[in-house]
Order: structure tokens, then sequence, then C-alpha cells
């Protein structure tokens, strides 16, 4: 049970209200007690209004004396039914949908109509809906979104309306204000954001331009937000800057909803982001800004530009290099092995590729003391012109300049197709002879027989990390990975795959390397300490605490992480090692998370998140003028 601590109890509410508010002059949250969900919201709404606002809609969830107080009983068949009932009656409706994209459009459609039951109805089924909310399911959602679109969840901001934008965005603030949750909210109206989700969808998954679809990538990983962090699901705005798609089959499609032209670029492109990122700062400035699925140039640009003012990260270079790092470690506490002794090679030298790279060489610097010269040189990256070569000059990218390997090292390797002048992934396994092979580079099955046993030979538990979603362009089955290695391979991919009967009997259980382990707790933990950046110290605690949790190093044969449906209670463990860090680096400015982390509180840090963490249940409401 957690005691409030704070002195200062809101008048306006009842007596028995467990709220409490910041101490005056500081930046400090409300604390709640566990007692929250009691917490009543406030609305003028009532009757039809009601019932058509999802986030305080309970259909026949709402009791006698709330239907009549907001005069809904003419709105609804008699009978009250609890929350549990109507899940299940969601479930039962949910099941009835024969295809994964129209129980995902299903689902989108309750969230579209009640909130919580939505929420809840993914909490009570979280393993079997997460693959049809989220990766692999929100692929085929984002391709089809102008087809099966019925009513839009997120912000909209197209660049032809760039005149209108920050209108735009303080529209999405008044229509959040507009019901005052006293729980959540300070008094201070611009504290109604905590976190913005933008794509500009120019690299959604491994599929590409999706144009307007792309919305659809920000609300789900927004909703795993909700599920995996407890973030309050009113306080995260999804996001896609429509700057039109260079996708033709978008073009030729007459249904298509987004800006009918190519992508813009250049100067115009880079104002309009900077805009944006301008805009959200001044008008939910305690937002934390995620970047989900930019194009690589313009991922890594813009990450560089901010992620030391603002705080802000790259979910796709620094949530995907946190997560792997923490598969590594666990991979390498089961094979006895030591981060400083591996050959790495790092198939898809794009957004993901490098940032796993950086990440990685992080922890060679931190973990092993390498200087980072050093570091560079465990890392041979291939992409589609082969391995990266120091000649290749100016047509490396910026991010991938440190890894290019000394074209010598290859001079006197023996190629398979010497014509190409180039080494490719046959020719550097076969002289690397490396350890670990991770795969983001959207090719389906480029870790075929020849490669993983080639591999093998050299390597007693070669870690192979096929992170390339969604599942159809995983470059190798974990299936094919351990039968053409006698199950000694320790695999983790990025889309969810079922266990793997091992050849000597058992099963393996595939770890899910996805992002989605890291970012919720992530930014949970950036948000309560309200921290001024996202430091690489911060990801690198989430990183160690995550690897901590890893199933494999209590019983070598399991998991190498944590299953993805126990997100939310790993969050709470990894968004306490991100906030102690950002409190001992002075990047923290919430006073109530200081004070807790430095034991100044009554409560501990963990009980704390908790109590921070939005549940799907039913709260009291209030009508108010
Ligand atoms: N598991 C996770 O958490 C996670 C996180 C982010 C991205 N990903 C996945 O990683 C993949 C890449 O995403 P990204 O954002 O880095 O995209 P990206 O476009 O930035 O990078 C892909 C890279 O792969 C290269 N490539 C393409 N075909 C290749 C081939 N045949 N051989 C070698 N290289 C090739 C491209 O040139 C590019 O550099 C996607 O499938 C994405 O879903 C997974
Ligand atoms: O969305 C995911 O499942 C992970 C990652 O961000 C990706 O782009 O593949
Ligand atoms: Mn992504």
């Amino acid at each position: 049970m957690i005691r409030p601590t704070c002195r200062n109890v809101r008048t306006a509410l009842p007596k028995t209200c467990p709220v409490h508010a910041p101490r005056r002059g500081l930046t400090s949250r409300t604390i709640i007690t566990d007692n929250k969900n009691l917490v009543p919201i406030r609305t003028n709404l009532r009757g039809s209004s009601l019932l058509n606002t999802p986030r305080l809609n309970k259909g026949a969830g709402f009791t006698r004396e709330e239907r009549a107080v907001f005069g809904l009983e003419g709105f609804l068949p008699y009978d009250v039914h609890s929350l549990e009932k109507q899940a299940l009656r969601a479930y039962n409706q949910l099941l009835k949908q024969p295809t994964v994209i129209l129980k995902h459009a299903f689902l989108a459609s309750l969230r579209d109509q009640n909130q919580v039951l939505f929420y809840r109805l993914l909490q009570d089924h979280l393993k079997e809906l997460l693959g049809v909310l989220y990766t692999p399911g929100a692929a085929e959602a984002v391709e089809n979104y102008s087809n099966l679109f019925r009513r839009p969840i997120g912000c909209f901001i197209s660049y032809p309306n760039h005149e209108g934008m920050r209108a735009q965005l303080e529209a999405h603030l008044q229509d959040v204000n507009r019901t005052a949750d006293v729980a959540y909210h300070s008094k201070d109206s611009k504290d109604a954001i905590d976190l913005v989700v933008v794509t500009d969808a120019e690299a959604i998954l491994g599929i590409g331009d999706q144009g307007v679809g792309g919305i659809t990538i920000s609300t789900s990983k927004a909703a795993l937000y909700t599920l995996g962090a407890g973030i309050n699901p009113n306080r995260i705005l999804p996001v896609v800057l429509d700057v039109g798609t260079d996708n033709h089959a978008l073009f030729a499609d007459p249904l298509y909803m987004g800006w009918k032209r190519t992508r813009l670029r250049g100067k115009n492109y880079d104002n309009f982001v900077d805009k944006f990122i301008a805009n959200c700062r001044d008008i939910f400035p305690n937002a934390i800004i995620h970047f989900e699925d930019f194009g690589m140039t313009n991922a890594y640009r813009f990450m560089e530009k901010y992620k030391d003012k603002i705080p802000m990260f790259n979910d796709d270079i620094q949530g995907t290099g946190a997560v792997t790092l923490a598969g590594l470690l666990a991979a390498l506490k089961v094979s006895n092995q030591k981060l400083g002794d591996q050959r790495i090679v790092i198939y898809g030298a794009g957004s993901a590729g490098m940032g796993i790279a950086n990440q990685i060489r992080d922890g060679l610097e931190i973990l092993d003391g390498k200087t980072r010269q050093e570091a560079n040189k465990h890392f041979w990256c291939v992409d589609r012109n082969g391995l990266l070569v120091e000649s290749m000059g100016n047509n490396l990218r910026h991010s991938q300049q440190g890894y290019a390997r000394p074209d010598a090292e290859i001079a006197n390797w023996e190629l398979e197709n010497p014509e190409q002048h180039a080494a490719y992934l046959m020719d550097v396994i076969k002289n690397v002879k490396p350890t670990v092979l991770i795969g983001t580079s959207t090719s389906r099955r480029a870790f075929n027989e020849d490669i993983v046993r080639e591999m093998a030979k050299y390597v007693e538990r070669p870690i192979i990390f096929p992170m390339s979603n969604p599942t159809a362009l995983c470059e190798v089955d974990p299936e094919d990975a351990l039968a053409w290695t006698d199950g000694k391979a320790l695999v983790a991919t990025g889309s969810p795959f079922a266990p793997v009967p091992l050849p000597n009997g058992g099963t393996y259980t595939v770890a899910q390397t996805n992002n989605a382990l890291v970012y919720p707790a992530l930014s949970l933990g950036a948000i309560l300490a309200r921290s001024k950046t996202i430091s690489p110290s911060m990801l690198m605690a989430a990183v160690h605490s995550l690897a901590q949790l890893s199933p494999a190093l209590k019983d070598p044969g399991a998991s190498l992480l944590p299953d993805l449906s126990e997100v939310r209670n790993v969050s709470v463990v990894v968004a306490a090692a991100v906030c102690r860090q950002a409190v001992a680096d002075n990047n923290a400015t919430d006073q109530t998370t200081i004070d807790i982390v430095n034991g100044n509180h009554d409560v501990s840090l963990e009980e704390y998140i908790k109590s921070q963490m939005w549940d799907p249940v039913y709260r009291p409401l209030e009508l108010v003028d």
C-alpha cells in the first residue's frame, strides 16, 4: 500500500480521494495512492455524447446510478454488465474474425468505441493478441489503411496544411483537456501530453514507404506504451507527418487518403520536421518525442540534431540497439563468453543495423574498457553492395563510416564471386568466422542453410538474431537455424515465433528481440524523471536491467529475454533503472522522483512507478457543468 506523502490535498476533491498535489514551486508529479482508480473523471458530457466518447464510454458497464445522472437509460439495453462480461463478449466477437487483418480492424473499432474495454481485452489475452495489434499484424493494417479506414485515430500533420500546424496540435491539446482527468493531469493544461510518437512513414517495419497509413504504426506503438508500461493512453499523441509518398501502389489507389505527391525532401522537409518539433516543445513542453520508422538518413540526422537537447529518442536506432545488446549479453552468459571476444556481423546496415552496432560498441567501451577504435574493429557490416569497406568513401552513410573495414583486409580473401569486387555475406562468414550474426536487412531467408552451416563450423554456440519484421521478412526461421546447427544456435527474432522442438528432445523458446521490450519502460522512466534528455547512460541502464531479467540466466535452455507478454512487469524494473540513472546523472527534473530515488520518501521507486501506471478499469465519472 502506498501511503500519501504530499501535504496539500486538493480541496475540490472528496475527502476520501487519494490524490495529492505536488508541493508548490516544484515540477513534481501528482502522487496517487493505489486507490487511483477510484479518482473520478469529470465530464459535462451526457447521453449519446458520452457513449460516443471512447475514453469515457462504458457501454453496458454504466451503473444504474450513472445511467440516471448522465441521462443514459434510453440509450442502453437494460441489464448492467461487468467489464469482465463485456471483455468476454468482445473476445467472442474477435474470434469470429477469420483473418489477422480483420481481427486488427475489429480491435481498432473497439478502441474507437470503448478505450477501457479495448485495453482490458488486450491485457486479458496479451500473448495471443500482441501479434494482431502489433508486429506482424500492424504491417498488414498499415498497408491496407486507406481501404479499411473507418474513423481516424491520432494526429495527422499534412504538409499542404503546414501553415495551420500549430493550431492543429493545439486542437489536440484542447481535445485532451476537455476531459480533465485530475488523477493524471496537473493544473497546467500544457501538462496534458507525456509522449508524442511520430513517424513520417518512409520506412515502416521492413515494408518501406507507406504514406499516411503510417499512422497505424504510431497508434500501435502507442497502444504498446499503455499495455507495456501503463502510460495513460490519453496522454500519448500518435502522429503521422504526411509529407507525400514515393510508393507507386499508393499513388495508383483511388482510395488512398494521404497527400498524393512525391515525398517532400531537402530544405522544405527539414523545416517541416523542425517546425513540428518546435511546436511540440511549446505546446507539450513535457512530452518525450519518440521517432519511429523514418528513413535511415533522416532518422540519424534528426536524432543527432536533437538527442542532447530535448527528451527524444529514435526507437529503430536506440530502442532496437538496447534490446539487442540485452539479448546478446544474455546469450553470452549462456555460452560463457565475453563481449570483448565477439566477432559481430551486421547484415543490413540501415537504421536498426547501425543502431545495434552503436549500442554494442558502447557496451564494448563501457564493459570491456575498449577504445572507440578498438570497439569498431569487432564489427563487419554488410549491406546491399557487400561488406562496408573504406574505399566506399562518400557512398558510406555518416552512421556507417566508423565501421568500414580497411580494403587490405579482404585483399587476400578468396571471394565467391570475384568479378563483383565486393565481399558478400558468405565471404564474410568464411573469412571472419563470426560468433554473432544479426539480420536487419528486410531480406527474407538471407541466412540460408549454407550460411548457417558455414557459421556453425567455427563456433560452438552461434548467436543468430534475425531481427527483420514482419515475420515474412525474417532472415531465417528459428526452426531452420536450430535444425542446421543441431540445436546449438542461440536464436532471437524481431517477430514472434512458436517454440521449436529440439532434435535431442525438449523445446527451444525463441526470444522476441523487439524494441517493444525496451521503449515503453524507457519512456516511462524518462516521463517520471522528467529528464532533460534520454542519455546514453539511461539506455545502458535499460539494457542492463533487461538483461538481468533474462530467463536464460537461471535456465540456459530458456528464452534469452522475457516474453513480450510479460512486458508490464519488465517495464517496472527497467523504468526504475532508467529513473535512477536519470537522477544519478542530474538529468532528472521531477522533484518527487528525485526524492524517491534518493530515499527521501516512504514509497519505494518500484511502488511509485506502479502507482503511476494506468489500468484498464472503469473509473467513477463526475458530472460537471
Ligand atoms: N526487432 C526489432 O525491434 C526491430 C527494430 C527496428 C527495425 N527492425 C527491422 O529491421 C529491418 C530494417 O529496418 P530499418 O529501419 O533498419 O530499415 P533501413 O531501410 O534503415 O535498413 C535496411 C538496410 O538493409 C539493407 N538491405 C536491403 N536488402 C539487403 C540485402 N539483400 N542484403 C544486405 N542488406 C540489405 C538496406 O540497404 C538498408 O541499409 C526491418 O525489417 C525492420 O522491421 C526490427
Ligand atoms: O515495430 C516493430 O515491431 C519493431 C520495429 O520498430 C520495426 O520497425 O520493425
Ligand atoms: Mn520501427
